[in-house]
């Protein structure tokens, strides 16, 4: 175990510049470092940079009630996605609002929302059928702003979904432009500034007005509550909103775009679709049998986190990895970075479903916790079985409509918003043109 003094330290200026430039590979490099452990001062703090899984499970699980979520990441968030669960600090009312909200996340809902989901499939395999290409990036914040609504508010928002889906782009990259750099101020009237309220003052709204007219059981729990304010509870649904909406649509855009470029894994995703379902289309009740389907979604999500960075503010003195953490400093850890260490993974940067079922695609510091797309510890993500229900179907389903080439210049890079989105259209040729 090194001690404090072997820590990497780098100077604040190059940890900024390099910030801007490309933050996931800054955390590429400071995951080089001796026993993966960097430090910095930023925000007039000390920032502690991690990468071994070990170091993220004692953060996230085993001594979690030292870290809080009171750190500038979610903190430049709190205004405009509100106080709910997503970027609410931790402590009591933390507790409080997640019991409320996790029995909406439960066996009874999660299998209604699978038979929603299973009909928004249905109409879009119909329109696949028939179509030559399509921009799987776009079809996949359509599709995934229509389970949102469908399953959190309970209705279909068919006028105003695509301006929804614009003005959470915009919001999103805003926020994540001003975390890289923050000046001016949000509360300066520049025209991008500008555009930026005005776009939340939209999605807020449209929320508020769903949530005076609640449809779902999750809205009518919330509202309910006797300890939360109408504001409060329209905090909660637009953070949930917000959660459920960018995560799943993305990560079934890079899975689109890792099947299209590698016509072996799609060959052998069709494979077992033809084994298992012959001509059906796929049901929840398929699933457990979809195994390389479920693997090609683990696999895009090692590969393309959609949350891919993660921070906490240390509360009290702490050791990890032998390092000491003083109270007050912000830890600091890309999961992008982490799923492509060399040291967990053989041929970290290549698609290879496989590797989940293998131990040849697994590396020396393999570890059950390398990959944690849903989080971990008590603040892990409420709708991961929902979303990993949501993303295998939609694979299942639509798969079969793909044509196996990907159109030249297909490949995409990631943009590091406040999710990992594709930096531009992912098209797909489809087979039914
Ligand atoms: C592929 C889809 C998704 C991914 C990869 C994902 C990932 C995550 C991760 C990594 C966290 C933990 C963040 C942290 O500890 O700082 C999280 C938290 C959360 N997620 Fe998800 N998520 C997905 C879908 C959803 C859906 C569908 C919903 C709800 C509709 C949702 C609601 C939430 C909420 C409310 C939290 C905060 C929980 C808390 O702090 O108590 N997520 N998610």
């Amino acid at each position: 175990m090194g001690g404090y003094q072997d820590v990497q330290r780098l100077a604040p200026m190059a940890v900024l510049g390099a910030f801007r430039r490309d933050p996931l590979e800054l955390f590429a490099d400071v995951a080089r470092a001796p026993a993966g452990i960097a430090e910095t001062s930023a925000f007039g703090r000390r920032m502690v940079f991690i990468t071994h899984p070990d170091h993220v499970v004692h953060v996230l699980r085993d001594n979690h009630r030292n870290y809080t979520k009171d750190a500038p990441v979610y903190r430049v968030a709190r205004p405009f996605l509100g106080d709910g669960l997503t970027v609410s600090p931790g402590g009591e009312e933390w507790l409080r609002r997640r019991r409320l909200v996790q029995p909406a996340f439960g066996r009874s809902t999660v299998e209604d929302a699978a038979r929603v989901t299973e009909e928004c499939l249905a109409e879009v395999a119909g329109r696949w059928a028939t179509t030559d290409t399509v921009d799987a990036s776009a079809e996949m914040s359509a599709l995934s702003m229509r389970f949102a609504c469908r399953i959190l508010f309970g209705t279909e928002l068919t006028a105003e979904a695509a301006a929804l889906v614009e003005d959470l782009r915009l919001i999103c990259d805003h926020v994540a432009n001003f975390l890289a750099r923050p000046f001016p101020p949000l509360a300066v009237p520049t025209p991008a500034n500008l555009r930026f309220r005005a776009a939340m003052r939209r999605v807020r709204a449209t929320v508020a007005e769903l949530v005076a007219d609640p449809r779902t059981e999750l809205i009518s729990r919330l509202t309910a509550d006797g300890g939360s304010t109408r504001e409060q509870v329209t905090d909660e649904v637009l953070g949930l909103f917000f959660a459920g909406h960018e995560t799943l649509g993305h990560t079934l855009a890079w899975c689109w775009q890792l099947l299209a470029g590698h016509p072996a894994a799609a060959a052998r995703l069709h494979a077992e679709l033809d084994d298992v379902l012959g001509d059906r289309r796929p049901a929840s009740a398929d699933l457990p049998r979809l195994v390389y389907t479920r693997q090609v979604v683990d696999e895009a999500m090692r590969l393309y986190p959609v949350v891919w960075i993660m921070m906490r503010r240390a509360v009290g003195d702490d050791t990890i990895g032998g390092h000491r953490i003083g109270a007050g400093s912000l830890v600091t850890w890309s999961p992008y970075a982490g799923n492509r260490h060399p040291d967990v993974w053989q041929r970290p940067d290549d698609f290879w479903p496989e590797r989940f079922a293998d131990e040849a695609g697994r590396g020396a510091a393999y570890h059950r916790n390398s990959v944690v797309p849903f989080g971990l510890g008590p603040r892990a993500c409420p709708g991961s079985n929902l979303a990993t229900i949501q993303a295998c179907l939609t694979v299942a389903t639509l798969a079969r409509h793909v044509r196996g080439t990907p159109p030249p210049g297909a490949a995409v890079a990631p943009v590091p918003s406040i999710t990992l989105r594709p930096a531009g259209p992912v098209p797909l040729h489809l087979a039914g043109g």
